[in-house]
């Protein structure tokens, strides 16, 4: 344990699958007195009189009412990252726990993503590489090929931060955009990207090459895309998901992939994440995936854990926190 003057805060571990970067340390405990869970686990009574906040770095640690319960001056979870579907607001609300996420950070690097996995799906990029280093494999067969981008149309559904900037990147391929929001037309980012707004989903999955889902996870978009939107879709489109597995019946989409009901899929996001082995969207050549990367890259981490920095320091400050997130 480090200087008792710096605010005690907990995280679930320093490196590991889970754990805060080990090169992040360094600037996190000139600021913070860090505790580990194991720490925490290990000496309750004291330290839980003690911690203050909560580092959570890729929802870890998991918080529920008993933690809560054994930590009475808790004050703000620091989530990572732009989704909050793995806190419930209102059982940290009633312990009187502010809560805050870091959208803006990561924006750029998920749009940058969602672009990587509509050109590597389209262009075949991870078939064509398979094709490259293998000598066994037929090296370019005539009738292997791919689909344009340029020129064709993108629906972007959920035209938040992450969406819009989608759509900036869009714009250099020549796309038509199409878009919908569940709640809110923006009608001066849409001019400035040249986006149509498409008031009825329905409207934009029939009309785009390529749909992108870049929706929060909320009760109102869990399954937001199902059988009947996938038949919707052209037979000829590719779905692409950089928000959470749960916003598409996987089922539903395993079952249209089999049945050419669409081309292809692109997919950063699962549930579970990662899927079992045996899966079988790990096994379909028309089927892009990665491991949940839409962050991944060291300077928006980076960022991440600073941007997690300011708004614990400006909970247990008084000031308002930069990024809260409000029930
Ligand atoms: O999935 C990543 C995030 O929510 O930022």
């Amino acid at each position: 344990m480090e200087d008792q003057e710096l605010p005690y805060v907990l995280i679930d571990c320093i490196g590991g699958k889970h754990g805060v970067y080990e090169d992040h340390t360094e600037f996190l405990k000139t600021r913070f007195c860090l505790i580990t869970m194991k720490e925490y686990l290990e000496n309750k009574k004291f330290l839980g009189e003690k911690i203050r906040a909560i580092f959570m770095w890729y929802h870890k640690p998991v918080i529920d009412e008993e933690l809560l319960q054994s930590l009475p001056n808790l004050k703000v979870v620091a989530s990572s990252g732009v989704g909050i579907d793995h806190l419930d607001l209102n059982l940290l609300s009633s312990f009187g726990v502010k809560v805050s996420n870091t959208p803006f950070v990561v924006s750029t690097d998920t749009a940058d993503l969602g672009v990587a996995l509509m050109l590597a799906s389209a262009r075949r990029l991870v078939e064509g590489y398979q094709m490259a280093v293998s000598p066994d494999t037929e090296y370019f067969p005539a009738d292997w090929l791919g689909v344009e981008v340029s020129g064709t149309a993108l629906g972007i559904i959920g035209m938040g931060t992450i969406g819009y900037k989608v759509a900036q990147r869009a714009r250099a391929f020549d796309m038509k955009i199409l878009y919908h929001n569940r709640n809110q037309r923006n009608k001066e980012e849409e001019s400035a990207v040249g986006a149509i707004y498409c008031k009825k989903i329905d409207d934009l999955l029939q009309q785009s090459d390529f749909v992108m889902l870049a929706v929060t996870l909320t009760p109102q978009t869990h399954k937001l895309i199902g059988k009947r939107e996938l038949e919707l879709m052209k037979p000829t489109a590719t779905l692409i998901n950089i928000s959470r597995g749960l916003v598409v019946d996987q089922d539903a989409l395993v079952e249209a992939l089999q049945n050419k009901v669409i081309k292809a899929a692109a997919l950063d996001v699962t549930y579970p994440e990662p899927l079992p082995r045996d899966h079988p969207l790990l096994k379909m050549k028309n089927v892009t995936i990665t491991p949940h990367i839409g962050s991944a890259t060291k300077e928006t981490r980076r960022l991440m854990m600073e941007n997690m920095t300011e708004n614990i320091q400006a909970a247990l400050t008084g000031l308002p926190i930069p990024n809260e997130v409000l029930l």
